[in-house]
């Protein structure tokens, strides 16, 4: 690279560290390679497509001024985006999106520009957190009365209680999500400086495999340590995903050690969650772990008062007292339940009594118990069906059966789960993805030969659909 160019580039630098703050320069600012000066061309190779997308987004209008105050006035912008490292593949991009060179603007129009050198604050920083989800409208019961008193305690402290990190667990619809979004917005309200981000584990997932195909790991790592409240929801998708959790272990560690907040959902507790690395497990117990228990009676008659008030319907008492007590399972299935006798009571136009609560629980209910399948309920089924236990699944034995009703398990899982293939092999005999795909094409081999095996198999899945 030309020297001049790295000297224009630093006297670049400099001023734009006056205008950002540290961790935005070196997230952002750092990583770029100034490449080349010519015929007024000024280009700068950056790590990724995203990273070209958020500097144009975010930035555009700082390094333009930047250039044409120390480059020169008609100095044009050039971002490259190295794509193949080994063959130095690369695409160009003209800073042009807003970039109308300096002279072009009119008066007026400059009038309208909002002054780039003013400091980046927090401010522009996209929580990802729902309003909808407060407090005020997550109501207490006894099964969920450690966690919201937990939420609280951190909302008022973040980062300097013993909660960190909050780990909060229990089966789907009982109100996780709700929790940690109401936490999040309520330490905003209090610290409008600090940065709360909420991400679900599967876009943490993916954003990191973006992160490795576009070599911006390490702006990936940078990003998140420069949280200060992180919250996760759904960590159990994390499950049997090495690189990605080693990754996340890093993060935590940093934020862990600058006494920061993480608050961590799953379906299940620590200890039952197969697939994740035991150095991860250990540091999620080491602030508050609590599990949000079905809700009880009182708070299902509650939840339900209020939806009801919410939506302006009028429902009888007795008919109230009906859903909270044949509805047990969750809030999300109350919600739904409420929804469906609206719609009914729309459609027929008729009030909502006791016979058509009757009729919409009693599908509701059918609806309900048809539960989602799970790795460990095909695993039951399977080796029920080839009369193993359960347990031995998970050993190393090569014995046929076991073999057999393992590689079952697998194919099943991938055929009704949403699960990769890397999760299932996790989860059934800490096995890699490649197991699991010979897996499936053994069993879908064997299923075009031989009677018996199709027998079988029809047999565990006609239980399987029950
Ligand atoms: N205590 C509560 N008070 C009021 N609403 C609640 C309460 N608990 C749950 N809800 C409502 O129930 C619905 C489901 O809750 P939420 O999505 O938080 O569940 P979850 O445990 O995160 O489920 P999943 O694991 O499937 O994501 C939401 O609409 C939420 O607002």
């Amino acid at each position: 690279m030309n020297n001049s160019v790295n000297i224009l580039w630093n006297k670049c630098l400099n001023v734009i560290k006056d205008n950002v703050s540290d961790i935005t320069f070196q997230t952002w600012f750092s990583p770029i390679v100034p490449h080349s000066y010519e015929s007024n061309v000024f280009t700068i190779q950056v790590p990724s497509q995203f990273f070209y997308e958020y500097l144009e987004d975010k930035f555009v209008d700082l390094l333009r001024m930047t250039l044409h105050r120390e480059i020169g006035k008609d100095t044009i912008l050039n971002y490259r985006i190295l794509v193949e490292n080994t063959t130095n593949t690369h695409v160009d991009y003209r800073g042009d999106a807003k970039s109308l060179s300096v002279e072009k603007i009119t008066p007026k129009q400059a009038n309208k520009i909002p002054n780039p050198f003013q400091k980046v604050v927090p401010t522009d920083f996209d929580s990802q957190l729902n309003p909808k989800y407060t407090f005020d409208n997550f109501f207490e019961g006894v099964s969920n009365k450690l966690a919201r008193t937990a939420g609280e305690t951190i909302a008022n402290n973040p980062g300097k209680t013993a909660f960190s990190p909050l780990f909060l667990h229990g089966t789907s619809g009982v109100g996780k999500t709700h929790l940690c979004h109401a936490i999040g917005t309520r330490i905003l309200d209090q610290y409008p400086d600090k940065k709360v981000l909420y991400v679900s584990a599967h876009l943490f997932k993916v954003q990191y495999t973006d992160a490795t195909r576009f070599n911006t790991v390490n702006d990936f790592i940078n990003f998140y340590q420069g949280i200060d409240v992180l919250i996760i929801d759904d960590i159990q998708e994390l499950v049997g995903l090495e690189k990605t959790q080693n990754t996340f272990f890093h993060i935590f560690n940093h934020l862990h050690q600058n006494n920061k907040q993480l608050i961590l959902t799953s379906d299940k507790a620590p200890a039952e969650l197969q697939g994740v690395e035991e150095r991860l497990l250990t540091r999620f117990r080491w602030g508050l772990t609590t599990k949000l228990e079905n809700p009880d009676f009182e708070l299902r008659t509650k939840i339900l008062k209020n939806k009801i008030l919410q939506d302006g319907l009028s429902i009888p008492e007795d008919v109230v007292t009906f859903i909270a007590d044949n509805v047990t399972e969750n809030v999300r299935d109350l919600e739904g339940v409420i929804v469906s006798l609206m719609a009914y009571s729309v459609i027929y136009n008729k009030e909502v009594d006791m016979a058509l609560a009757k009729r919409v629980i009693g599908q509701a209910i059918r609806k309900i118990e048809k539960k989602k399948l799970t790795i460990d309920s095909i695993s039951e089924v399977v080796c029920k069906h080839f009369n193993i236990k359960t347990e031995l699944l998970q050993t190393a034995s090569r014995k046929r059966e076991i073999v057999q009703a393992r590689q079952v398990a697998m194919y099943l899982s991938k055929l009704y789960t949403e699960l990769s293939l890397a999760q299932i092999g996790a989860v059934i005999g800490k096995k890699n993805h490649a197991t699991v795909l010979h897996a499936c094409k053994t069993v879908k081999d064997q299923l075009e030969v031989d009677k018996t095996f199709r027998d079988d198999l029809e047999e565990i899945e006609k239980i399987l659909k029950k």
